[in-house]
């Protein structure tokens, strides 16, 4: 809690501010510099050993419900220790998430928690407000998907968005079924044993460390011979030398030895190309080619990167690489009308740039004000606007009395061209 408030200046209490991702919750106030909680976005039940993920999209409204009602307990109650009550909620999501979800969240916020008010900020939106710019290109290298978004003069033009499937989640996999296959461990009977005749599988928190810890991205050079090596199938291609092996404790007594080969090649996923001749690299440029040529330029030179998988070492000396490599080939060279990639430097980590914004946003009174979604206007409605519908302006109700929306914010929410 910022030193000033307990000091009985008597404001308004500071918002509390969530970022709900995929794999991680970050949560903590508003005007703070950065998240106080990063928590595993999962619900542990009594009597089921399996945790529960929160975003899911694709179960009944009413067990939503019930998942989301507890993990918000345990973030008010367990982490924050604050009354729910007395605080505004901004919530940063992302452009993608499903009306229903978002419906669901937000009657958990309004009728089981009674918040005041509850403001949903776009997460590609919110990380440029920490660098105080108008304009970048967004993209999001999370837990389940990559999403690119390019934000112009404040405006997210959402017609340009491109996505894939390809994120923490996908390595994670890769890595998972890498370690099962290849890796042997040392136990007290023996030394060398493969995997499976000693564990069922691997725990999957003990991947996620893995993962982070040992593996990362290779330049583009040694990237490029280890993809040909790969689907080489005559095995003509060399693969370059692995670096040094790893053995990781996998409790006292069971030492997993990690090859080289699979440090430096797990997160190749990201930047192979697919049938469709996709990566997390040509997403970028995809998205830049379905801008107005005017705003390119703009664009290309402001792009910033978030999302934790963005935090694998090497990974944005590769993106960098990769970008400057594909506009030379003939299919974007002609069709970009722009060669100079600069990649910003946010004032948090990527996995928090999101949620900053949105401690930045929710600083701003009077922006909470007139912006957040107040609890006697759902009340009132039985649902929240969705702001990417805001063509037409939102009726006087949402806004709270005597309070008019600030210019900047309505353009930063409108999708008008
Ligand atoms: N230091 C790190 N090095 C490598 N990967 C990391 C690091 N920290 C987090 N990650 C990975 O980042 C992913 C989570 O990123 P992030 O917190 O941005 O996702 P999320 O917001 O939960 O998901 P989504 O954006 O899909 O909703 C996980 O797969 C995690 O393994």
């Amino acid at each position: 809690m910022p030193l000033f408030e307990g000091l009985g200046s008597g404001g308004e209490k500071t918002a509390v501010v969530i970022d709900l991702g995929a794999a991680y919750t970050k949560c903590g106030f508003a005007g703070e510099t950065g998240p106080r909680f990063i928590i595993p976005s999962e619900i542990k039940r009594a009597g089921s050993p399996e945790a529960v993920r929160v975003v899911q999209y694709n179960i009944n409204t009413e067990e939503l419900y019930s998942i989301l009602k507890e993990f918000v307990h345990l973030l008010y109650f367990r982490h924050l220790l604050v009354n729910p009550r007395d605080r505004r909620v901004v919530i940063v999501e992302s452009i993608l998430c499903p009306s229903h979800f978002r419906e669901t969240l937000s009657r958990v916020f309004f009728k089981h928690f009674e918040v005041p008010s509850v403001l949903f900020a776009p997460s590609h939106l919110m990380s440029v407000m920490t660098l105080g710019i108008q304009s970048a290109l967004v993209m999001d290298c999370g837990y389940t998907e990559t999403l690119v978004l390019p934000i112009y003069e404040g405006v997210p033009i959402l017609s340009a968005w491109e996505a894939l499937p390809m994120g923490g989640k996908a390595v994670h996999r890769e890595l998972h079924s890498l370690l099962s296959e290849q890796c042997t461990l040392d136990t007290d009977s023996g030394t060398g044993l493969s995997l499976p005749t000693v564990i069922s599988s691997i725990p999957e928190d003990v991947v996620e460390d893995i993962k982070v810890r040992v593996c990362f991205v290779s330049d583009l050079q040694r990237g490029m011979k280890i993809q040909e090596a790969k689907f080489n199938m005559d095995g003509s291609a060399e693969r370059p030398a692995p670096p040094p092996d790893v053995e990781y404790p996998l409790d006292g007594r069971k030492i997993l030895h990690i090859k080289g080969s699979i440090r430096d090649s797990v997160a190749e996923m990201l930047f192979e190309q697919d049938n469709e001749e996709k990566s997390i690299a040509t997403l970028l440029l995809d998205t830049l080619v379905k801008c107005p040529i005017d705003t390119r330029k703009v664009l290309s030179e402001n792009v910033v990167i978030i999302g934790g998988t963005a935090m694998l070492p090497g990974f944005l000396h590769r993106l960098l690489s990769e970008i400057r490599s594909l506009v030379e080939k003939s299919k974007y060279c002609d069709a970009l009308a722009t060669k100079s990639f600069r990649i910003h430097s946010p004032p948090a980590k990527p996995n928090c740039t999101a949620w900053l914004g949105g401690a930045i946003f929710g600083a701003l009174q009077d922006i909470l004000g007139s912006r957040s979604v107040s609890r006697d206007y759902y009340n009132q409605m039985g649902r929240i606007p969705d702001w990417c519908c805001l063509s037409t302006p939102l009726p006087d109700s949402v806004y709270e009395a005597g309070k008019t929306p600030p210019p900047l914010m309505k353009r930063a929410f409108s999708t008008e061209k």
